[in-house]
């Protein structure tokens, strides 16, 4: 189904023409981005999957998870990938990006974050409110008694604010428990101006020599075994005025992979590959990372797997922001769930690496997320358990489920030592995997890729640190953040963003 007269799935409406914008990505970034960037150019949005709409899996809060249990490598819309230190995960592989297969949880980023980053305090704000009509509206009360009774204090009721202590934090499902995806966010774009390509998959970013300079992309159908391979350009500008770029915004194990396809990256690796070199960026791919994290299944009845999968809306920042935690309902099996406490550590210090296994853009990189290679992060697991225990252990969880829970002893692990061994064997992901391409390694401030002209990187891959409570909020954030600063670069300071703001939400 499409949302929009701007959607095609027909790679020759779109191959041989020119856009102001193209944009690699319709996910988190690349949406909100695509519709900014419309307002005032033409813009081309290239996504690998299909669309979210219509797709109950995706759409509906009560499936949750579900694609889990039916993914495959080369077409399901969640594409799920085993990181080189084992553990598996998935990525967004349709319109709306991670977003769509994502627990829906949204945290806006600490005002530290922000001040981190570099960003506009005013225009960061004016970005979020732009997101969160379109993405948001406001069970879990055992788990806000249980986190507090834990001692995640204090109760800060509900805010967006990634704020220390228990919240009712915001989710991208609705009252009909309905998901709204980034995909949701193109709607607040200029349609005349605004193409959506999708299942279109780009191979890479074409250059001009001189600079060297992007000026479009290589893409081919994602589903059709032919090997044809497509072209678009970005529109050379009237009277000797600027340029527009082409934007990676494929997320943290895609716009890394792209870059080190079109030639960018260390280029030992590119030689064995032979992808023809442009530049030796040794960065691209380095100062990956992910958190990690644990989940403990609790003891619960019969009757209680029957209920259908449901994500977080309480969530507990705890111990000066180093431990996030929550409760999910996740399925076993297509008719029955569980229910787990699951926490992450917010700050690892441990990064990993992601480097290319083929040419083929269809296969996800290899990446080692090399968790617990500093030895502080696995003391911060153990500090971890034992607060996802004390959670599980309080009375609240013990007189609504009716029964004692154990912890991790049933797992074997109670010592210092059990629960270091435990955290080795058994940390996972909650899939907020970022960096790849960092801000001052791969990327400027202004996210142009250091040594071309007209390339930039646009989305999770780009941040040092995982931002808020969880990083979709600041992911689209950032799309619609640094559209207007794009636009700006192009109509002068006086472009008047607040207006457009406006105008849609009127
Ligand atoms: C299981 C799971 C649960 C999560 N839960 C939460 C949560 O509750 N709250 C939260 O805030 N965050 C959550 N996240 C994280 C969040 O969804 C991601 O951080 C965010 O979506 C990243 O945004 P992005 O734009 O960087 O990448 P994505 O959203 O992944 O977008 C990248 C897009 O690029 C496309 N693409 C990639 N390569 C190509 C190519 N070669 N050609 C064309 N298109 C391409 C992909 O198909 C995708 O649509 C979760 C993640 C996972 C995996």
């Amino acid at each position: 189904a499409n949302i929009g007269p701007f959607m095609t799935a027909d790679v020759n409406e779109v191959a041989g023409k020119s856009f102001d914008y193209i944009i690699v990505g319709g996910g988190a970034c690349g949406c909100p981005l695509a519709a900014t960037l419309s307002k005032s150019y033409s813009v081309l949005l290239v996504e690998r999957g299909g669309s979210p709409y219509g797709n109950h899996l995706i759409e509906d809060e009560s499936s949750l998870s579900l694609y889990s249990l039916i993914t495959n490598e080369s077409s399901s819309f969640a594409q799920p990938f085993v990181s080189e230190d084992g553990i598996s995960t998935y990525r967004g592989r349709v319109l709306g990006g991670t977003t769509a297969i994502n627990g829906g949880f949204y945290s806006r980023a600490s005002k530290d974050f922000i001040e981190r980053a570099g960003w506009e305090g005013e225009l960061v704000k004016d970005a979020y409110e732009w997101v969160e009509p379109y993405v948001l509206t406001p069970w879990q009360s055992v788990v806000k008694e249980a986190l507090v009774e834990a001692g995640v204090t204090p109760f800060n009721g509900f805010t967006l604010e990634h704020v220390e202590g228990t919240k009712i934090g915001g989710r991208i499902f609705d009252g009909n428990r309905r998901r709204h995806t980034s995909a949701d966010l193109l709607t607040l774009g200029n349609f005349e101006r605004l193409t959506v390509l999708l299942n279109a998959t780009v191979q890479n970013v074409i250059f001009q020599q001189a600079g060297p300079t992007a000026r479009g992309i290589r893409f081919f159908n994602s589903y059709n075994n032919n090997s044809d391979v497509y072209e678009v350009y970005l529109n050379q500008p009237k009277e000797g005025g600027p340029w527009g770029d082409v934007i990676l915004s494929a997320g943290a194990l895609g716009s890394p992979q792209i870059l080190m396809l079109s030639g960018i990256g260390p280029h030992e690796h590119l030689k064995q590959l032979n992808i023809s070199p442009l530049i030796n960026t040794t960065e691209v791919g380095k100062g990956i990372q992910d958190n990690p994290s644990l989940a403990l299944a609790l003891n619960i009845s019969q009757a209680l797997q029957k209920q259908p999968p449901a994500g977080a809306q309480i969530m507990g920042i705890a111990n000066d922001f180093r431990f996030i935690i929550g409760s999910l309902t996740v399925p076993m099996s297509l008719n029955a769930t569980m229910k787990i406490i699951s926490a992450k550590v917010a700050d690892p210090l441990s990064r990993g690496e992601l480097w290319l296994n083929s040419t083929d853009p269809r296969q996800s990189p290899s990446v080692k997320f090399n968790y617990f290679e500093k030895e502080s992060d696995l003391d911060e697991c153990v500090q971890m358990a034992r607060l996802i225990e004390s959670a599980a252990r309080t009375e609240s969880i013990e007189k609504f489920l009716g029964r004692k829970q154990s912890g991790f002893v049933d797992e074997g692990a109670s010592t210092e030592e059990e629960l270091r061994e435990y955290c080795q064997k058994n940390a996972s992901t909650i899939g907020h995997y970022h960096g790849g391409c960092l801000v001052g390694s791969v990327v400027d401030g202004d996210y142009k890729v250091f040594g071309v002209e007209g390339l930039r990187v646009l989305d999770g891959s780009t941040f040092l640190d995982s931002p808020g409570t969880n990083p979709m909020a600041t992911v689209m954030m950032l799309g619609r953040y640094q559209g207007i600063k794009m636009l700006r670069e192009r109509h002068g300071r006086k472009f008047n963003y607040a207006h457009d703001y406006e105008c849609n939400l009127g």
